[in-house]
């Protein structure tokens, strides 16, 4: 006969952990530095909902989201509602309905836990996932791509990232090519699958007459300025090319405003989901897998342009230097409230001394050094512990 393990009350469904001290300060600080860089952009902040109808969810451009979302039915209403996986196309919803009147460009900002069902393998984070992104819905301009990236990377150099990359991609760029170089339908499928996994031998077999352009299109991923050039020379259909320099316009547009940013171009890749569409970005950090954000244009609505930039700070908040705690004064009773008061705005946390549940004695001194303190407070008199 089995046994069921004993159930701890420890145990969290898989992909769900709690984030303890210092972890969970790191993340919220980190989030108050982004959003502070973000205003100071003129990001306005706005807060949309955990939940959502599925219906108005996922309609449109938010089917994308369909698999990774977990849906809920409400008790109340008995309408199936969705755990949002991402907040763009909250932001979206709202641009298009509530802030249909306010005027253009808008700018918005936003930070929220989010659910996925299945996270990317590279994550540790699990299932509930941290967003802090910008949003700027109106303009469909090289400049406004490169507004998004360099605020972006205004932000991580303020949170201190070192070795930041940002990787510039067109995912309509190669289905677009495909469909006027006249590649069948069938023959799709399985050549997008060899671009993604770049197996140069699978995409000269499957490719055609377009392989030889397909293999140059693989070959110019790389550094900017060596992508462009690369891609300059390749001869492509017209409607392609258009969408080509794009691409190599938002690169240029981000290299006038920060010439010192490490960027690459990668023609042929696609990542993140699927309503995007126009230029994306992937932000990286030298030497990890994790993406530390990523953004795209996208239409909301189906008909008005934007662009934004969503960051991840449940992984940025592993590539910065932990969040000090507060240097702690003990209380003792009696202690003086107004010097407490002007401890706690000068930095300090101070602990009120509580009695002992049982009415014994309690040795103060002892408790302090207990409790981890570095001063104690005795009447309106701070002394340092030795
Ligand atoms: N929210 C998207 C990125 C994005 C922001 N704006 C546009 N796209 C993501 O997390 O993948």
């Amino acid at each position: 006969m089995t046994e069921d393990p004993p159930f701890s009350p420890a145990l969290l469904p898989a992909g769900f952990v709690d984030l303890l001290t210092p972890d969970a300060r790191t993340e919220a600080e980190g989030v108050t530095t982004l959003m502070g860089v973000f205003a100071s952009h003129g990001y306005n902040r706005v807060r949309p909902p955990l939940m959502e109808f599925e219906e108005t969810l996922l309609a449109g451009s938010g089917a994308a989201l369909a698999e990774q979302s977990f849906r809920v039915m409400d008790p109340d209403s008995r309408r199936m509602m969705v755990l949002r996986p991402d907040i763009t196309p909250q932001i979206a919803r709202m641009a298009a309905t509530r802030l249909s009147g306010l005027p253009r460009p808008l700018r918005l900002s936003y930070a929220g836990p989010c659910v996925v069902v299945m996270p990317a393998a590279a994550e540790e984070s699990g299932r509930q996932i941290m967003q802090a992104g910008i949003e700027l819905i109106g303009p469909d301009v090289p400049e406004a791509d490169a507004e998004v990236v360099t605020v972006a990377a205004q932000a991580l150099e303020r949170l201190g990232v070192p070795g930041v990359s940002f990787d510039l991609t067109m995912p309509p760029f190669v289905p677009a090519l495909l469909e006027e170089a006249g590649i069948a339908p069938s023959a799709r499928q399985a050549l997008l699958r060899a671009l993604d996994r770049k197996d140069a031998a699978a995409v000269a077999e499957l490719g055609g007459a377009l392989s030889e352009t397909l293999i140059a299109l693989l070959r110019a991923a790389g550094p900017a300025a060596q992508a462009v050039s690369l891609l300059n020379q390749i001869t492509l259909p017209p409607k392609a090319r258009a969408i080509l320099q794009r691409l190599i316009d938002a690169v240029e547009a981000v290299h006038a405003q920060r010439p010192d940013l490490r960027l690459t171009v990668d023609p042929v890749e696609f990542r993140g989901w699927k309503y995007h569409t126009g230029v994306c970005v992937t932000v990286f950090a030298v030497g990890r897998a994790e993406e530390l954000g990523r953004g795209g244009r996208y239409l909301c609505n189906d008909n008005e342009p934007a662009c934004g930039l969503t960051f991840r700070p449940d992984v940025l908040f592993r590539m910065i230097p932990a969040a000090q705690p507060l240097p702690c004064v003990y209380l003792m009773p009696g202690a003086d409230s107004a010097t407490a008061a002007s401890l706690r705005a000068k930095g300090y946390a101070t602990l009120a001394a509580l009695p002992a549940a049982n009415g014994q004695h309690t040795d103060h001194s002892a408790e302090a050094v207990r409790l981890g303190c570095s001063h104690v407070l005795a009447g309106a008199t701070c002394t340092e512990l030795a």
